[in-house]
Parts: C-alpha cells; structure tokens; sequence
C-alpha cells in the first residue's frame, strides 16, 4: 500500500509520500537512540514541562488536526476533535503522574537480609510503536506519552493511509521542546518493520492492529528477544439481560456499534439478548441504527461517515452477504451503496449461526449481529464464544449477575451499563487473539520499563533509594 492520504469519502488521492530509504531509517533511529541519551539525562519536571506544552498545543490547533484527521480517514469530524482533546487530557494526566509511576517503591529489606531493598522503574530507550489509522492521534499519544514521560523515545511506524495525522504529532512533540529525536514518524511500508525491530538500537515494540500483524510483530520480536505488547482485534459481546434499561441499552448500543463509523476495535459488535426482552430490543436497536444520518464527515449533523478504506468497506460487505447467502435475516441496511467513496449503511443481521462468517470474524464497520439466548449461561457461552478478548458489556440492574459478569466475562475489559471505552486512569488491553501486555495507567508507563531490583548489604554506606524520591 502507498503511502498516501487518500479522502475516503471521495476516494479521491490527495497527496502522496516516498517511502524513507534504508539509509534514513538507519539514521532515524540513531538520532533517536541519542535523544534517548539525553532524556535520561532530564528530570521528570522537565519532561513533564514538554509534555505539557504539547498538550497545549494540541488543544490550541484541534480543529486543523482533527480536519486533517476526517480527510485521512474518514471520521466524523466532531469526533475527531473529541479525539484530539482527550489526546491533550492524557498527555496532562502523565505529565502530573510520571513522578509518582516512576518512583522507587520500597521493599522489605529485613525479609530480604539487605540494609536496604527496593524496585527502581528506568526507561529502556527507543521504542517501536506500529499504530493503525481508526484513532490515528489516540493510539499513537496512548503510547508516546508514557513512554516520553518514563525517558524513552517513540519511532513511529504509522499506517500508510494516514501518513499527515503521523507527521504532524511529531511536528508538535518538536514545538514542545522534546529533544529532536524523541519522537520520530517514519515514513515506511511494513515492510520496514523488520529491519526496524532487529536493529539492537531499537529495544522493544508495541502494536495496535490486525491479529496478523501482531503474530508477525512477535514473531520479528521473538526471534530478537524484544518485548512486545500488542493490542489487536475485538468482536466484543454487548450482553442485554431482562432486568436493563432496555432504552437506554438500545442508545448505548447503537453507539457503541456505530462509533468512529464502526471501525474501533473496542466497538460491541455482537449483539446478545436475552430472550424475554430480545423482540423488545431489537425493535428499538433496529429504529434506532435506522435513524442514524450517514453522510459528509466534516457535516457536524452527521453521525456515521465512510469507512476508511475501499477494503474495509468491501470486507464487511462480503461478510454481511455471507450471512445473507446462509440465511440470516437482515433488519435494517445491508445494501452496499454504489457511487464514490466507501460507504456502508448501520446494518442489523439476525438468526446467526455458526458457519457464518459474521458469527466467528471481527466485524469492522458499522453492522452489528444480534443473538439470542435463553439464559445466562447461555449468555456466557455465546460473549466468551470468540478467539477474541478484548472489551465486553452486560446490561442489568441485578446486583448478583453484574458480579457473575465482571467475573466470568473472558475480556481485558468489563464494562457493566455503560460503553466500553479507554481512560488515562485504567489499564487498557486484552486477552487470547486480542493481544497481550496493557496501555495506559501506571501499568501502561511501567511496560516499557526496567523494573530494576536493588538490594543493598547491610553495612554501612547511606540510604541510595526512598520511596517517591527517585524518578529518573
Ligand atoms: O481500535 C481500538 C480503539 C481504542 C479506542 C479507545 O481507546 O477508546
């Protein structure tokens, strides 16, 4: 795939960037292996200046990123300025949290036979992050943000569609103050990746993407002995149960189907209901995906605009036709729209089984499948039913199943009457094909760091490490 901005809603190419040579990759990652050599050498306050000077300039020039954003890829583009916002929010929230993450945390020395004992958190040095274009602001700050924060330096291998959106974050990292190096966008294919990931300057990897391109990731990454974490697809379950709020559920629904017009790996996509509400919500699911108004992306009335690729639009398009062709019942859209750019309509499918393609795929897009089931066992069995485990949502007002759920729900996440979504505060990832390893949070900062041991005899000398005093 070229490196290109090409406007989904048109599929009209706007601009278009050569691939960077060997040479300059070479060179890339040496001058982030020497920022990384400086940034060990600043404070966290330091860091955390720049950091915020970045979020400020990120709230500053919201409208031209999030603009930039809706032409790359299609998003509607009030949300791409919300996307833009909370990237500014999280690079805050690490800003006036690294001291704390990254503080040496106490042992007991006496258990350990040492005059002192503690766990010290260093950065590692530059880090390889692959990041795909549906959030294509907020999965790439989720990362360079911590990390920058612990003292590492992020080398962006961004999606080859949204290639102005990766640019312009390092422009802003650079108008922040952060050494040149820091944070660098390069302009490869995949097909860089490896020589990226064996170079022994770069220490580690994370990726946000397809299953495929995680297993080639850790395979690249194993055979170098490089930590990875990797956050892939989902076909997270949206489980109704009789006791919800069904009008409310139906709203969330068709939100978190719809959202960033289908294309989010957190996005519920099978839809299970219990069968004593299940005609009651599919009525109000079905009005409601049916009353959602598709078109231009930088209209501000809109709510669902193209998807982002001509691939991606004819996936979903071959996915929905499969059930249709073994018999499942369409209750609204389905219909593939002829014309330019790469629509596709909110769709409901019902009467899944298991032979359908829809029934065992991520869905990518705005369709949703809707099952029914008798029981909460049932319930269970269909939502862990999946390769996948990432995010997952139950709707009840029973205190006792709400518990069952958060327990037995096989997911990184567990969202009880509400959307499943991501939060500065919270460890965020995912279990089985849908990854392994958490962004976000302490958790998130502390993975792409040295979780050093220290252990000092006890005799004599002073105290080396206390706890909240270091913070490299
Ligand atoms: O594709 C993954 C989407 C993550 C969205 C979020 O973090 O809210």
């Amino acid at each position: 795939m070229s490196i290109a901005t090409t406007n989904p809603a048109t599929g009209q190419v706007l601009k278009t960037y050569d691939p960077m040579s060997e040479e300059q990759i070479d060179a890339a990652i040496g001058r982030a292996d020497d920022a990384f050599h400086q940034l060990r050498g600043t404070t966290v306050d330091q860091r955390a200046g720049w950091m915020y000077a970045a979020a400020d300039l990120l709230d500053a020039e919201r409208d031209e990123i999030a603009r930039i954003m809706t032409t790359e890829m299609g998003k509607t583009y009030a949300s791409a300025k919300a996307e833009v916002t909370k990237c500014a929010t999280a690079a805050r929230f690490y800003a006036d949290h690294a001291a704390e993450f990254l503080a040496d945390e106490p042992a007991d020395a006496a258990a350990v036979n040492a005059g002192q004992a503690f766990v010290r958190h260093q950065p590692i040095g530059p880090v390889l992050a692959v990041m795909p274009w549906n959030f294509p602001l907020w999965q790439v700050l989720r990362f360079a943000a911590p990390a920058l924060m612990a003292g590492n330096t992020g080398l962006l291998k961004h999606a080859s569609n949204v290639p102005q959106t990766a640019l312009l974050l390092e422009d802003v990292f650079r108008r922040a103050g952060f050494p040149e190096g820091a944070f660098t966008t390069l302009l490869v294919g995949s097909d860089a990746v490896d020589q990226i990931l064996s170079d022994p300057r770069v220490r580690a990897a994370t990726l946000t993407g397809s299953e495929g391109a995680g297993r080639s990731i850790a395979q690249i990454a194993g055979r170098e002995l490089k930590k990875t974490v990797l956050e892939l697809g989902g076909s997270d379950p949206f489980v109704v149960m009789p006791s919800a709020d069904l009008d409310r559920a139906a709203e969330v629904a068709t939100t978190a189907r719809c959202q960033n017009n289908g294309q989010s790996c957190i996005a519920a996509k099978r839809f299970i209901v219990h069968t004593d509400v299940f005609d009651e919500f599919a009525e109000k699911f079905a009005a409601n995906m049916a009353a959602l108004r598709v078109g231009d992306p930088m209209d501000e009335r809109t709510d669902v605009g193209p998807l982002a690729t001509e691939r991606g639009r004819d996936e979903i398009n071959e996915q929905v036709r499969d059930a249709i062709d073994r018999g499942a019942t369409v209750l609204v859209g389905g219909e593939q729209p002829t014309g330019d750019g790469w629509w596709y309509p909110p769709t409901v499918v019902t009467d899944l089984t298991p032979e359908m393609r829809m029934w065992r795929e991520e869905v990518f897009g705005p369709v949703a499948g809707l099952y029914r089931v008798e029981s909460y066992d049932e319930a269970i069995e269909v939502a862990n039913g999946t390769s996948y485990g990432l995010g997952s949502n139950a709707w009840t007002r029973d205190p006792e199943e709400q518990r069952r759920f958060a327990t037995d729900l096989d997911a990184g996440n567990v969202f009880i009457n509400g959307m499943t979504t991501s939060f500065p505060e919270l460890p965020f990832g995912g279990v089985k094909n849908s990854g392994y390893g958490r962004e976000l949070s302490a958790m998130g900062m502390r993975e792409f760091c040295n979780t050093k041991t220290v252990w000092v005899g006890g005799d004599g000398g002073g105290a080396i490490g206390t706890a909240g005093a270091h913070a490299e």
